[in-house]
């Protein structure tokens, strides 16, 4: 019987968007050696062209991984996103071509959190004004507008991981924290949940926002919700730049109802690093503006770039897809011995057996099995006892509602 598995250094990887070293050193170790490693996102276009012949994909919050990617993108077996947010990805697209997306949750959590209280910090005291007169040759020397963070309430949006970090390092300031959530959660230390998005804005002193981009939060915060914000409040963004009306913010900025933003993510980012910067903030006085950095330091990206590559090896070798964003959750040991198979279906009632059929048909004994579903998908690992042949493959890639078969074989036992 012909091997089909295959050869580690013929399955490509393509690294975008400036992914950690420690990824690619992750992958060459795992024997992964065909890996082209770029500074930049691609457009779509070039996108297109590239990813014909890619295995797995590696990229950060730039690259648009669309439903026209997906269709290009023949041999591609997993995506990973070395971020936390996975709204750059058409999650539905992938999940039906079989395709799991995984990411990193928590590992530049904390890099957001520090950023975000050193923020609300500064323009608590009105410190990017003062610092942008004295660059000019100013001299700003006022306790005007100049607040204590002891003491004033922080308003957090959305209490999932930064949101609950955020509370932490903030009760530990001396601010009261209160947060709103469509969840109910336990508050951290002191902190309280409120019962309305209205209620946190119209009591916060400083409002931070930490929710993904889905439908609820698009457009979350506009004119009308600035409304609602205390005279000289403070907004904080670094979820994701659909969440604020930016044109409305900057309205509210200018006629003076909110002293400060601290602005990390915008509804239109360059590409690149060499692309202009466009936005109704730029020249504002009192608004920090940051380049979508807010997980930007070493140490984040080190741990971004080991967790999501050993995601993505571990799916490779042996097909678990636990912590994936779209997929059905499976983890089987890898069984030295052992041939896997890998059946992705839509979840329909019926494939399993029919899978079970083809194999009994052709003799082949299952040694270990296990199904996951999630509404659309099922996902079916099948360990098997002995090498089977072209005809049998051919068999289980044509039961009714197979979306994809993915094979690995045993090196210890594999039978030329
Ligand atoms: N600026 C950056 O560099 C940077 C870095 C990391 C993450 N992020 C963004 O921050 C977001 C939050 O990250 P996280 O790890 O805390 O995510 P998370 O999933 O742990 O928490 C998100 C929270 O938002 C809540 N939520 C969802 N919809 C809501 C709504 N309509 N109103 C109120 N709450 C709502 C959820 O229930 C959840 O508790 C990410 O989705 C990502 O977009 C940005
Ligand atoms: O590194 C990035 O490009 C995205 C960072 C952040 O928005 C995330 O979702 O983790």
């Amino acid at each position: 019987m012909a091997k089909t598995s295959l050869d580690k250094s013929k399955i490509k990887i393509l690294l975008l968007e400036g992914v950690h070293q420690s990824a690619v050193d992750n992958f060459l170790n795992a024997g992964y050696t065909n890996i082209e490693h770029l500074s930049t996102s691609l457009d779509e276009e070039t996108l297109l062209e590239k990813v014909s012949d890619v295995h797995f994909i590696g990229i950060r919050s730039r690259t648009q991984l669309t439903q026209r990617v997906f269709d290009a993108a023949e041999k591609l077996v997993a995506v990973g996103c070395f971020c936390i947010g996975t709204n750059q990805v058409d999650l539905g697209a992938a999940l039906t071509r079989g395709i799991p997306v995984f990411n990193a949750p928590y590992s530049n959590t904390r890099s957001v959190a520090e950023l975000v209280l050193a923020e609300a910090i500064m323009l608590l005291r009105g410190i990017p004004e003062k610092s942008a007169r004295a660059h000019q040759g100013g001299w700003l020397k006022t306790a005007k507008n100049s607040h204590e963070a002891r003491g004033k309430t922080l308003g957090i949006v959305g209490y999932g991981n930064i949101g609950a970090q955020l509370s932490v390092l903030a009760e530990s300031l001396g601010l009261d924290v209160i947060y709103y959530d469509v969840v109910t959660k336990l508050g951290m230390g002191n902190a309280r949940q409120v019962g309305s998005l209205e209620e946190l804005l119209a009591r916060a002193d400083v409002v931070s926002l930490h929710v993904p981009e889905v439908p609820s939060t698009k457009w979350m915060i506009g004119k009308e919700q600035i409304a609602l914000m205390k005279q000289g409040g403070i907004l904080i963004n670094a979820s994701r730049g659909s969440v604020v009306v930016i044109e409305e913010l900057a309205d509210a900025l200018k006629s003076g109802k909110l002293l400060g933003a601290a602005i990390d993510v915008f509804p239109v980012e360059p590409k690149g690093n060499s692309e202009e910067f466009v936005s109704p903030l730029r020249g504002l006085e009192n608004v920090i503006l940051t380049p979508h950095i807010g997980g930007s330091t070493l140490e984040a990206q080190e741990n971004i770039g080991v967790e999501v590559s050993e995601k993505l090896i571990t799916y490779s070798d042996n097909g678990t897809t636990i912590t994936s964003v779209n997929f059905p959750e499976v983890a089987l040991p890898a069984h030295p011995d052992k041939h896997r198979l890998l059946h992705i279906h839509d979840n329909v009632p019926g494939v399993l057996s029919e899978i079970n059929h083809v194999l009994s048909e052709n003799d082949i004994n299952i040694s270990g099995q296990y199904l996951q579903t999630n509404e659309k998908v099922g996902y079916v690992v099948i360990d098997v006892d002995k090498a089977y042949g072209a005809q049998a493959l051919e068999a289980l890639k044509q039961v009714n509602h197979t979306l994809r078969l993915r094979v690995l074989y045993s090196e210890t036992n594999f039978q030329e």
